[in-house]
């Protein structure tokens, strides 16, 4: 029997809090599908040539959202071609985000409990909000916080914290052949 002819992917979007496997599940994505692959973080970082901590030390938090807004509305205006992106943890704190995400396609939050994103990411030493006495607390209360601004924006939540990398890219490939086709 000949292999149905799958329906084209829309655009990607990976949100969650730090460590819940944006980047990670976004490259994986990438593999997968031969679809271009940004990373808002590191578009941030390239424009700017500075490093994440560094726009943070030297330009405030408030500056860096600027900056995620800027590349959100890039992407709107850019190719037409389906890509996948990689956001930053604190991405939705902003309503005009939240709007923009939306619609520029199939937003997937990696759901992961405060536990397992502190194991994950306790010894990196390169998201600046977590260099602080009790980087678990910050964890506890930026989910707190983020927690309902990510459940407006998604249109799948996947729990990560027990699922492998690859289950969780196969999860998102069938649920946004479905969401294009819808
Ligand atoms: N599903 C998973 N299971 C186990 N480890 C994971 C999973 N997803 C991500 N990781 C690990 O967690 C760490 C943080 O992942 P990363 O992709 O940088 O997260 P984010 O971009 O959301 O902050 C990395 O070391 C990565 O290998
Ligand atoms: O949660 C946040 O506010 C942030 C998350 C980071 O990205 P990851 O979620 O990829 O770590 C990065 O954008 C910056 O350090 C701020
Ligand atoms: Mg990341």
């Amino acid at each position: 029997m000949k292999d149905p002819v799958r329906p084209p992917l829309p655009n990607i979007i990976l949100i969650g809090l730090m460590g819940c496997g944006k980047t990670t599940i976004g490259k994986e994505l990438h593999r997968e599908t031969n679809l271009r692959f940004t990373d808002t973080d590191q578009l941030i970082e390239q424009q700017t040539g500075m490093s994440i901590p560094q726009i943070f030390k030297i330009h405030g938090e408030s500056h860096f959202r600027d900056l995620e807004t800027g590349v959100l509305r890039q992407m709107q205006s850019g190719s037409r071609h389906s890509r996948i992106i990689s956001t930053g943890g604190g991405i939705t704190i902003r309503p005009e985000n939240r709007k923009l995400l939306k619609e520029l396609g199939f937003v997937v939050w990696l759901h992961t409990d405060v536990n397992t994103l502190y194991q994950r990411i306790s010894r990196c030493s390169n998201r600046p909000l977590l260099q602080a006495p009790d980087p678990r607390g910050v964890l506890a209360r930026l989910m707190d916080e983020r927690l309902p601004f990510y459940q407006e924006t998604a249109h799948l939540t996947i729990d990560t914290a027990n699922l492998h990398i690859h289950e969780i890219t196969f999860g998102i490939l069938e649920s946004a052949r479905v969401f294009r086709s819808r």
